[in-house]
């Protein structure tokens, strides 16, 4: 069996009056890329932040690790790039990396090395000594993806990692999030860019505060009888 670094059963949450999540059932194992889409709004932020004890659930249970989430102490196992930056305009690139790398317990010896890769990977190597106010957004969302990177976390949440990157570092990117899938790590991730979801091993699709349909890209094609995931989405949607 393999082993569920994420497992979400029966979770529902609730905003005040509003019901977001109904019942979210998904499961991200290691050696897996599980993407999670839906339309604007549908709870995919949400359904994160209750993974990674962020929100509290009204119902249902969320394991990390097959423990009970919150639990503050596998946090250092994972990899969380949120939808908005967390960064210190104030301080360069490479200090905001220093900054995390030492939160997340990076060894002094190891520092330089695992800096000069997460910015390797996100192409942002030039440009580590600049002050972060200075970096353009899609900079900005590189620097949050090379921090989830630091310290080769078990787990990477990432949160539309790929907003505002264009298509030749996206490709870079997505080579690189296969190789920690193939060293046997785990990544959730979201995405609006269909493409993308067809690059994951599993992708959940979410709507009406439900997982409507979990399965590999080309299953699902099949189930729907389309050619793309995006025509999977509409259809699910009832656009067609
Ligand atoms: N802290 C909060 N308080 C009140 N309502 C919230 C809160 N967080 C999210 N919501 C509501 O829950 C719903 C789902 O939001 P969420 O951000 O999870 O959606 P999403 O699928 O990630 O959307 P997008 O693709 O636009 O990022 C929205 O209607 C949002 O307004």
């Amino acid at each position: 069996m393999a082993q569920a670094m994420i497992d979400l059963a029966h979770l529902a949450k609730k905003f005040g009056d509003q019901t977001v999540l109904k019942d979210i059932n998904l499961t991200v194992n290691a050696g897996e890329i599980v993407g999670l889409i839906g339309p604007s709004g549908a709870g995919k932020s949400t359904v994160i932040k209750v993974a990674l004890g962020m929100e509290v659930a009204n119902g249902g249970s969320a394991k990390v690790f097959d423990t009970v989430m919150p639990d503050r102490k596998l946090l250092g196992r994972m990899g969380y790039m949120a939808q908005t930056d967390a960064l210190y305009d104030d301080l360069s690139g490479e200090e905001n990396l220093k900054f995390f790398g030492v939160m997340k317990g990076i060894a002094k010896a190891k520092m330089a090395a695992e800096i000069a890769h997460a910015a390797g990977v996100v192409d942002l190597t030039a440009d580590l000594k600049k002050r972060v106010a200075g970096y353009s957004g899609g900079m900005k969302r590189r620097l949050s993806l090379a921090i989830a990177l630091l310290g080769n976390p078990e787990l990477l949440i990432l949160d539309e990692p790929t907003v505002g990157i264009d298509p030749a570092l996206r490709r870079q990117i997505w080579t690189e999030l296969g190789k920690i899938r193939d060293a046997g790590r785990a990544i959730l991730i979201t995405t609006h860019v269909m493409d993308e979801a067809e690059l994951t091993d599993r992708v959940a699709l979410l709507l009406g505060g439900k997982v409507m349909a979990f399965d590999k890209p080309a299953v699902l094609k099949q189930q729907y009888g389309v050619d793309t995931i995006e025509d999977v989405f509409l259809k699910a949607e009832g656009v067609e």
